[in-house]
């Protein structure tokens, strides 16, 4: 399922290519879907029908995924219901691979440059530790403690500033547009750009890092996130835009953020996590400047997304 998934997103082309070569692919590109389709299905096809299974078995009581849900509620608006009507099975299937594909790659990177930010701001790691001392207690008992409380992660506001702030400074996607006729983006000073025949791209790391729009841009300040409006460091309306904004903006992103507190809480106070880009570019003869804006972690694209340089070596240390 996951190789056909990346190659079923290697071939795809959303219609924004910048390198007209690759509309040449297009001959074969249908067959490649079919062939990707057909396994991702046929995999989707066996889970659904589990999860069908063990929904509609009363002995069994199903999980709290989207799908289960989703089949569950489809149970008891059709009671009589023998089997998974192709409608469901297409929409749910539709939903799964949209839902992998936007939220996997997303979240993790995202995790990672969390986790490296704190790791070069000993300051900003202590006040999370803290925080989880207070909110959350002794390490051993946190996972039963967000077992039966998981509303305590809401109580992590410094955890939640410090992951804000990483996807400030480095938003794991961009977004794109085609553009139309008779849509035309004004400048603040009154200029009118069409955009028919255009790609309009929303370019987060551009904004995020804009000094006209963030006072110190290049600085870790989890503190932004929690000052009142008058401070200067106050984020300017709009301007944190890694979900996007407006009507198409990330339905995951609760999630998404939940998913990293909770990452955090379960292993910030047991593990030391810290680059090893040094030992990396010993190990492989790199020399000369490896960096881009003094950051070695740099985000380069790779697929669809951005991710740290060269897979983010690092080393984990568990702590005592
Ligand atoms: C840190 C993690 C994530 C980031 C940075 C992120 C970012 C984004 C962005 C920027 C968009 C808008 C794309 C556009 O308008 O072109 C988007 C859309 C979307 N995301 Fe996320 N996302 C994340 C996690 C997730 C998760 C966990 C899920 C689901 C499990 C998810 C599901 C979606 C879906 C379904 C859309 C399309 C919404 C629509 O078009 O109406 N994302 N995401």
């Amino acid at each position: 399922m996951t190789a056909a998934l990346r190659r079923q997103l290697k071939w795809c082309t959303m219609g924004i290519e910048m390198n007209p070569l690759d509309n040449l692919k297009n001959f074969i590109r249908p067959f490649v879907h079919m062939y990707n389709t057909r396994i991702m299905n046929s995999y989707l096809t066996y889970e659904l029908e589990e999860r069908y299974s063990s929904v509609l078995d009363q002995q069994h009581i199903p999980g709290k995924s989207v799908i289960d849900l989703a089949m569950k509620a489809y149970l008891d608006e059709n009671p009589g219901s023998t089997g998974i009507p192709a409608p469901f099975k297409s929409a749910a299937m539709a939903q799964i691979k949209l839902f992998v594909f936007a939220g996997h790659d997303t979240t993790s990177t995202a995790t990672v440059f969390t986790f490296h930010l704190l790791s070069k701001h000993p300051e900003v790691l202590q006040k999370v530790r803290e925080e989880h001392d207070a909110v959350l207690g002794p390490v051993s008992n946190v996972p039963s403690l967000l077992a039966s409380k998981p509303q305590l992660l809401n109580q992590l506001t410094y955890t939640l500033a410090a992951i804000k702030e990483a996807l400030r400074i480095y938003p794991t996607v961009s977004t794109i547009r085609s553009g139309q006729r008779d849509l035309h983006l004004v400048s603040p000073n009154g200029h009118s750009f069409p955009t028919e025949s255009c790609m309009i791209w929303g370019d987060h790391y551009s904004n995020h890092h804009n000094p006209h729009v963030w006072n110190r841009p290049e600085d870790y300040l989890p503190e932004r996130w929690l000052c009142t409006e008058e401070d200067s460091l106050y984020p300017p309306k709009h301007a944190w835009r890694p979900f996007e904004r407006g009507p198409r903006n990330c339905i995951g992103q609760e999630l998404a953020l939940t998913e990293i507190k909770l990452i955090l809480a379960l292993t910030i106070r047991e593990f030391d996590v810290a680059d090893a880009y040094a030992e990396f570019d010993t190990a492989r003869g790199n020399t000369g400047n490896m960096k881009v804006n003094g950051q070695r972690a740099y985000m380069v694209r790779i697929g669809g997304g951005g991710h740290p340089a060269n897979g983010y070596p690092c080393r984990v240390r568990c702590l005592e």
